[in-house]
């Protein structure tokens, strides 16, 4: 599995990509939320560095929701039982998903509100 072609490997990681939205709400959520910020933008048009921001927030809350359920699911595979500190830990990956997605809302309403 260790010299893989590269093509191979991206084959895996969209893969990865592809189960995630299938298998999990909140990805779909956020593709849907990035779709209506990209479209969003495109009407409004902001200058470029809005654009590179709110790519960049849509790229960091995808990763965190994949970073998220790649956890959940091993957590949940290694440790099927209720644990206090299981809880802890999912409550803070999704923490961390709820901080990326604040700051991409901050981003797309500064981003809007500099084309008016
Ligand atoms: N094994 C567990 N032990 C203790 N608490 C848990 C456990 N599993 C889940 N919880 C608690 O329930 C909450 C929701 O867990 P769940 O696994 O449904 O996460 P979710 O992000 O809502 O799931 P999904 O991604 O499937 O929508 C967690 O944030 C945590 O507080």
């Amino acid at each position: 599995m260790k010299n893989q072609s590269f093509i191979k490997k991206l084959g895996y990681a969209i893969n990865g990509f592809i189960y995630a939205v299938k298998t999990e709400h909140n990805m779909r959520r956020h593709l849907a939320a990035a779709i209506l910020a990209v479209a969003v933008f495109a009407w409004r048009q902001p200058s470029a560095i809005w654009w590179a921001l709110i790519v960049l927030c849509i790229a960091l809350v995808w990763a965190a929701e994949l970073i998220n359920s790649a956890v959940e699911g091993l957590i949940d595979h290694l440790h099927p039982e209720i644990h206090p500190q299981i809880g802890h830990i999912k409550d803070m990956l999704a923490g961390m998903v709820l901080v990326f997605s604040l700051a991409a809302v901050v981003v797309g309403v500064l981003g809007l509100y500099s084309t008016l």
